[in-house]
């Protein structure tokens, strides 16, 4: 199979690194022909070239996008799919912004669409949970999706580095996005939860509509009470079906001390999901760096390259011949070479059991407990903007409770808007709903907030 690479940086050069190294039968079958890259600096093979012209009259099999961004990659993978190509892609930005789009290219063109490395690095979620849906109905699911985060609360509240410190040190390692921004901020998690829920429910959740929150404004005073209240903090996704549609959020969650997602340490993933029959199942690994990603893209170029020969056991590698007699199934004895009267891997691997109706995000659902904590507990108009996106009628029991806020102060601001408040222990919880914007308003205004409780973390 010959493949053409869009990208040689960390996941890039991994994928090179573990064809060329043809460790396997599967492998062995496997050349990486072409290569493009952005600056003339990086050519150091006679398979690189800067020119997308030189890439795309290549003769090629598939395409592997590990560039990274959404318009230029949307348009390279775009093409190749248009071009009758398979497509792997590490690059969960892009898909999640444009799932639609490129699964209508795929299924139109008869073309593989996988995205195995997008969601948890080197884990093999998305073929676990092809596999689960074909006998359960998925009800939910959550975990730790980001490497780069977990490895900074890891280094920050077990070995007290500093967030700057923790940060560069995941850069270092090449767990990070190019704009750390996007794992600080939980929107790297907010996509792979996004596309998590579409895969298993066949839905195309609208990414505006999924409250992100994130880890700029952690610090240490956010540890001491998560210890102090026998909880660890984690950067989760999570999703749930409800009858009313997919409630998803990305968001910080104080987890018991002894939760099975609370013992997960440095750039380690772990995603959970329950079902019906099977209950709570876990599936833990490397979420990021690279070689635990290519080995991501690498197993979907060997499930892609089974739909292209005849004898689709001879190439599986082992440990996913359980994947082959699903797509005999599917595509008959005569399995028929890439792009000719085939579905695609995509429709083939996850298509989803279930299949919900598309439905607007079921906001009450992220009504629940918070953790809040103001930068400045003297923050007037940041605890006045705290009323504001509390929606207090929607309360039964809105309790503001102490931590880092100033309790008279709060109080005061919540009583002149009419709110009626609870103090309940000493926990510094806020009963109140988050939205997108909220999340926002929070991120901007430096506060740190964390899920204790509600429906989606259950
Ligand atoms: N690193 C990880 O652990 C994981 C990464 N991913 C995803 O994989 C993708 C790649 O990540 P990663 O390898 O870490 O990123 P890198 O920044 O290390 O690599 C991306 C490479 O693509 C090149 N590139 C970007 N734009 C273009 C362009 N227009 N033409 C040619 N080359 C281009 C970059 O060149 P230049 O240096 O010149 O910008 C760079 O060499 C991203 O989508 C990321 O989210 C997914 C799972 C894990
Ligand atoms: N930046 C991401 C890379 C993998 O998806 C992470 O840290 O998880």
């Amino acid at each position: 199979m010959r493949i053409g690479l869009l990208g040689h940086g960390v996941v890039g050069q991994g994928v090179r690194k573990i064809i060329d190294a043809h460790q396997t039968s599967a492998t062995a079958a496997m050349s990486v022909v072409r290569i493009l890259v952005r600056d003339q600096s990086e050519i150091t093979d006679e398979r690189i070239t800067t020119d997308p012209e030189e890439f795309f009259t290549t003769d090629m099999d598939v395409v592997v996008e590990c560039m990274g961004g959404v318009d230029k990659p949307f348009e390279f993978v775009s093409r190749a799919l248009s071009a009758g190509m398979g497509v792997v892609s590490s690059n969960k930005k892009l898909l999640a912004h444009k799932y639609d789009e490129l699964q209508a290219l795929a299924t139109q063109r008869q073309v593989p669409l996988a995205f195995e490395a997008a969601i948890g690095g080197g884990i093999p979620w998305l073929h676990n949970l092809a596999l689960t849906a074909q006998v359960d109905e998925v009800e939910s699911f959550r975990g730790i999706f980001n490497g780069t985060t977990n490895y900074i609360l890891d280094e920050m509240f077990t070995h007290g580095q500093n967030f700057d410190d923790a940060l560069r040190g995941a850069q270092e390692r090449g767990y990070a996005e190019a704009d750390p921004s996007d794992d600080i901020d939980g929107h790297d998690v907010k996509y792979k939860t996004v596309l998590t829920a579409n895969r298993i429910w066949g839905v195309s959740v609208p990414l505006e509509q999924v409250p992100a929150l994130g880890l700029r404004h952690v610090d240490g005073r956010d540890a001491k009470w998560a210890a102090a209240h026998g909880k660890t903090i984690k950067l989760l996704g999570m999703a749930r079906a409800t009858n009313q549609g997919v409630m998803a959020g990305a968001m910080p969650v104080m987890l018991p001390a002894n939760h099975l997602l609370a013992g997960i340490h440095q750039n380690f993933n772990c995603a959970m999901v329950n079902s019906n029959n099977f209950g709570e199942a876990a599936y833990y690994g490397q979420g990021a760096g690279m070689l635990p990603t290519a080995f991501a893209v690498v197993s979907d170029l060997v499930s892609v390259q089974a739909l292209m020969v005849q004898d689709s056991f001879a190439l599986a590698a082992p440990g996913r011949t359980v994947v082959a007699p699903m797509w005999q199934e599917a595509w008959g004895q005569n399995a028929s070479p890439l792009s000719r009267e085939v579905a695609s891997v995509d429709q083939l691997v996850s298509s989803p059991a279930q299949s919900l109706e598309v439905a607007p995000m079921d906001q009450s659902a992220l009504q629940g407990k918070y953790y809040l904590r103001p930068e400045n507990s003297e923050d007037f108009d940041l605890l006045w903007d705290l009323v504001e996106f509390t929606r207090p009628e929607k309360l039964e029991n809105g309790a503001i409770l102490t931590g880092g806020v100033h309790l008279p102060l709060l109080m005061n601001s919540l009583r002149r808007a009419g709110f009626t408040t609870g103090v309940v222990g000493d926990i510094s919880t806020l009963v109140c709903e988050v939205e997108d914007s909220s999340a926002k308003m929070v991120a901007d205004r430096g506060l740190f907030l964390a899920l204790v409780d509600s429906g989606l973390n259950e």
